[in-house]
């Protein structure tokens, strides 16, 4: 398992204010560099399979109609220290909470239109870039 990659999301309140090219600016800008990119949309079942360990939370439906209400961009990131250094880059899951100049700060609107996601471990990593990509898409 590689330690050096994350996935990312550009989710669909951030595509759909249209911060696509700034947050891919922002990230490349960090050093990461693009392995995989799709424009893409998920649909109420792809976006319960990919958030299914939130299952039971109480959020967990809107961020299944949310997820899947627009358009987003998928990625595979790849950088020395990936996962924490991007998790450093996008701010706290609440916007109100991220560091000023992090991508949540500058492009988020609250806490479920919050403009990225960011992998957790390198264990979530790999199972969500596979969840998007094959091995004949990643480069
Ligand atoms: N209290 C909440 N109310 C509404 N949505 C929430 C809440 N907490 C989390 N979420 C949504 O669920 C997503 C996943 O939650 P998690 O706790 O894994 O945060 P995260 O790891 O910072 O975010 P992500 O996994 O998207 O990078 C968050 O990004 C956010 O969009």
């Amino acid at each position: 398992m590689s330690t050096n990659r994350t996935f990312t999301m550009i989710k669909p309140d951030a595509v759909a204010n249209g911060h696509i090219g700034a947050i891919i600016n922002d990230i490349t800008a960090a050093g990461f560099k693009i392995i995989a990119l799709k424009y893409t949309k998920l649909t109420d079942e792809t976006a319960g399979q990919f958030y299914a360990v939130h299952k039971e939370r109480p959020f967990y439906a809107d961020l299944v109609s949310f997820m899947s209400s627009g358009p987003i961009v998928a990625a595979i990131l790849e950088k020395d220290n990936a996962i924490e250094d991007f998790r450093k880059l996008i701010g706290a899951t609440n916007p109100a909470d991220a560091a000023e100049g992090t991508i949540r700060a500058k492009y988020a609107k609250s806490i479920d239109a919050n403009a990225v996601h960011g992998s957790d471990s390198d264990e979530n990593a790999q199972i969500e870039g596979d969840f998007f990509f094959t091995a004949a898409e990643r480069f």
